[in-house]
C-alpha cells in the first residue's frame, strides 16, 4: 500500500479550531452520542446532529441536500445498521444494502461539499474468520469471512477502500478506524438483536428481578472476544480526527479478550444473579477468536483506559437508571 500513499493529503488540526462544524452521523446511536460528548467535553460549539426522522441517510437527494447546506468541515460516521449474530445472520439484505447506502451517500457527498476530514468506522468483523490473531490490519482481505456476518463485513470493507479510493483520486483526508466489539451507555439492549453484552445484561438483570433461576446463554460459551468501552473508543477517535491521516484503517482495541463463559459469569456477579447458566448451543458461536492487533494506534500514542470489570458497573448502573429500573 506504501506506494500508493498519498503525503499530498493536506491534514489540519481538528483540534485546534472547536467552533468548526462537526457533522456526527448517528449520533443518538451507542458510539454516535459517546462522541458527541467526548466532543462536547474538548469544547466543540458547533456539532451538526440530524436524527433518522430528521435525515434518512439511504436517501441520497436528502443527504446531498443536507450537505450543500450545511457543509460541514469535519464528518465522523457512526450511522449505521448495526446488531449482533442472530441480527445479521437474519437480515443479511438491510445489513449490506442500508450500509452501503447510508456510508456511500455521506463519504461522497461529504468529498464534494468540502468537508476537510471525514472518519469512517468499521469492525472487526472485516476480517478473515480465520485470520492470525493478535489480527493486523493487513490482514484484511486475505482469507474467507465469518459467514454469520460476512453481509455486513462487505458493507465496512467497502467502506475503507472508498475512504482509500478518495485519498487517492481526490487527495482528501478519509481516514477508517475498526473497533472491536463495543458497550456502553445508549447500547441496544434488545433481546435478540443486541450483541452478546448488552444481552445479557438485561437477561440477566429481568431474571434477578422476576426470581428465575435459569438463564439462557448462547453457543458454547467458548468463542472469545475483545470488548472496549464505548468511552475509550470515543477518545479514540477524536485522537484519530487530531493525529491521524493514512490510507491504511487503523484497529481500536482494549487489547484484552474474554471467553463468553467467562464475560457471562462476570456480568452475573456485577448485575447480582443468583441462578445458574444454561448453554443454548443450537445457537451459532460466529467467530471463534478476533483479539485485534491495536499496536499501529498504540504507537501513535492512545491507548485505552477503562477495564471490562469497570466499564460493566458503569454500564449496568447506567442501565438500571435509563432502561429497567
Ligand atoms: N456496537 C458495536 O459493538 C460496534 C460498532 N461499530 C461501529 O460503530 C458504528 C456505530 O454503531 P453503534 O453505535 O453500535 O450502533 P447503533 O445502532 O447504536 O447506532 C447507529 C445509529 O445510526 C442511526 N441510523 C441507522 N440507520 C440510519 C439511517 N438510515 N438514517 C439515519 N440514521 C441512521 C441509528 O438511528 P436509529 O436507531 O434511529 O435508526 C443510530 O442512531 C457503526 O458503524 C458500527 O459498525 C464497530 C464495532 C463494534
Ligand atoms: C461487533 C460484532 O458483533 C457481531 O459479532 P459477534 O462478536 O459474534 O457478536 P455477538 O455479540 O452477537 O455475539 C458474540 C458471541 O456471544 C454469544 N452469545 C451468547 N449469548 C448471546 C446473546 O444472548 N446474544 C448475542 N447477541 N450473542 C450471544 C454469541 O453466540 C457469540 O458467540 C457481528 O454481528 C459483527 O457484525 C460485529 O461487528
Amino acid at each position: 500500500m506504501g506506494s500508493q500513499d498519498n503525503e499530498a493529503v493536506a491534514s489540519n488540526s481538528f483540534l485546534a479550531d472547536k467552533s468548526a462544524k462537526v457533522f456526527v452521523a448517528g449520533h443518538r446511536g451507542l458510539v454516535g452520542s459517546a462522541i458527541v460528548e467526548k466532543l462536547k467535553q474538548h469544547g466543540f460549539t458547533n456539532l451538526i446532529l440530524r436524527s433518522h426522522a430528521e435525515l434518512d441517510l439511504t436517501r441520497q437527494s436528502d443527504v446531498e441536500a443536507f450537505f450543500a447546506s450545511e457543509k460541514p468541515e469535519y464528518v465522523i460516521v457512526a450511522a449505521a445498521k448495526v446488531g449482533g449474530i442472530h441480527a445479521n445472520n437474519t437480515y443479511p439484505a438491510d445489513f449490506i444494502g442500508i450500509n452501503l447506502q447510508i456510508q456511500t451517500n455521506i463519504i461522497d457527498s461529504a468529498y464534494r461539499n468540502g468537508s476537510k476530514k471525514l472518519l469512517f468506522l468499521g469492525s472487526s468483523c472485516i476480517y478473515p474468520k480465520f485470520a492470525p490473531q493478535p489480527i493486523p490490519e493487513d490482514a484484511l482481505l486475505t482469507g474467507t469471512l465469518e459467514p454469520t456476518n460476512e453481509w455486513y463485513a462487505i458493507a465496512k470493507i467497502a467502506g475503507i477502500k472508498m475512504c482509500q479510493a478518495y485519498r487517492i483520486q481526490y487527495k482528501w483526508d478519509a481516514i477508517s478506524g475498526m473497533p472491536t466489539n463495543l458497550y456502553g451507555p445508549n447500547d441496544n439492549f434488545h433481546p435478540e438483536n443486541s450483541h452478546v453484552l448488552p444481552a445479557l445484561m438485561r437477561r440477566f438483570h429481568e431474571a434477578k428481578v422476576k426470581g428465575v433461576k435459569e438463564v439462557v446463554v448462547w453457543g458454547t460459551g467458548s468463542p472469545l472476544r475483545e470488548f472496549l468501552h464505548v468511552d475509550d473508543l470515543a477518545d479514540a477517535v477524536v485522537f484519530m480526527m487530531e493525529k491521524y491521516s493514512g490510507l491504511e484503517h487503523l484497529n481500536v482495541g482494549s487489547g484484552k479478550e474474554v471467553t463468553i463463559k467467562e464475560l457471562a459469569e462476570l456480568m452475573k456477579e456485577v448485575v447480582g444473579f443468583e441462578g445458574d447458566l444454561v448453554w443454548d448451543t443450537s445457537k451459532p458461536d460466529g467467530t471463534p477468536r478476533k483479539l485485534m492487533d491495536s499496536s499501529k494506534l498504540a504507537g501513535l500514542g492512545w491507548t485505552p483506559k477503562i477495564s471490562l470489570k469497570d466499564g460493566l458497573v458503569d454500564t449496568y448502573k447506567w442501565y438500571s437508571e435509563n432502561v429497567n429500573q
